[in-house]
């Protein structure tokens, strides 16, 4: 595997590999790999002639600086599971590298950005949206692979793609979960055992709300998952919605055709997780 940390590096190869009529899959992620990530590799692999992953912790999208500064960075361990898994090329560029100067890009996603992840993380997806230009620009992908984890991310850079022409087709992946339900995440190794034991009820909450909602309006059904979270101190839940899973606007009723997400998030102690689960 090559592993490339500069922009001119990574620029030069895949220009070449697309002089050579290669097909390029491409996995961008902030490292920490787990099995998610690899899944996302695995399909790259089989749908393209070479897979390129990155791993950059973007400074960009973070809000909270103790998130960035505590975000896990094992990019050696990273290094070794790419290649145990047949990817071609690791790009991982260091901050400086990635911003020779302050980015300045402004980007407006409308009310895709007004609810969830965007409201409760202001300037995240302005941080999200300028990584993953520059980072479509140098790979040059003909795929690029995202996790259903991040669902209004994906919503995101679908409307990225359409608004600024990327000639490249958006692949998203169900979430990959450990055996007690749990979504995988990076973040996950930060927490600490008592908080990892609780951890599973969020992927509960939202199997309780599909429940409910089969019988249950809207408000009620969310009531009866926020009343379950709420015997579990070590959980505060910052959001839980049921929205549409395209727009992903509030709806007020299920069942009336529209495609329907269950979406969350919630801090164990300093350590916050989303979660979500598609009707
Ligand atoms: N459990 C998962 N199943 C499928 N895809 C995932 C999963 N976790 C992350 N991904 C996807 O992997 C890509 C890289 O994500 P990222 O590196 O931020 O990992 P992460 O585990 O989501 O970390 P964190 O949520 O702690 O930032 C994203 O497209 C994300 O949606
Ligand atoms: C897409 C991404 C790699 C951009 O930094 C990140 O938001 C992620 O890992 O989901
Ligand atoms: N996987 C989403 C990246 C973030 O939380 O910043």
């Amino acid at each position: 595997m090559l592993h490339l940390s500069s922009i001119s590096d990574i620029r030069q190869q895949t220009e070449l590999l697309r002089r050579q009529g290669k097909r390029i899959g491409f996995v961008p992620t902030m490292g920490a790999l787990h099995e998610g990530h690899l899944t996302l590799v695995r399909a790259a692999r089989h749908q393209n002639d070479i897979t390129v992953c990155s791993v950059f912790v973007n400074p960009a999208q973070f809000n909270n600086p103790e998130d960035y500064r505590l975000y896990p960075r094992i990019l050696e361990k990273d290094a070794q599971m790419l290649a145990q898994e047949g990817c071609d090329i690791l790009f991982s560029p260091a901050a400086e590298e990635m911003y020779r100067q302050t980015p300045r890009l402004h980007f407006d996603f409308g009310e895709l950005e007004q609810v969830m992840e965007g409201a409760h993380r202001p300037g995240h997806f302005n941080g999200v949206a300028t990584v993953v230009s520059k980072l479509f620009h140098l790979v040059k992908p003909h795929q690029a692979f995202f996790g259903q984890k991040d669902l209004q991310q994906f919503a995101v850079i679908q409307q990225l793609v359409l608004d600024l022409s990327f000639d490249l087709e958006l692949v998203c992946y169900p979430i990959i979960r450990e055996e007690d339900g749990l979504a995988m995440s990076s973040r996950n190794r930060r927490l600490a055992p008592e908080q990892r034991a609780v951890a599973p009820r969020l992927y509960q909450a939202l199997q309780l709300l599909r429940e409910k909602l089969e019988t249950l309006p809207v408000p009620a059904a969310k009531q009866e998952a926020e009343a379950f979270l709420q015997r579990f101190p070590q959980i505060k839940l910052e959001y839980l919605e049921v929205v549409h899973a395209q727009t992903l606007q509030p709806l007020q009723e299920v069942g009336q055709g529209a495609p329907v997400a269950l979406c969350l998030a919630a801090f164990l102690g300093e350590v916050r997780l989303i979660d979500n689960l598609l009707l």
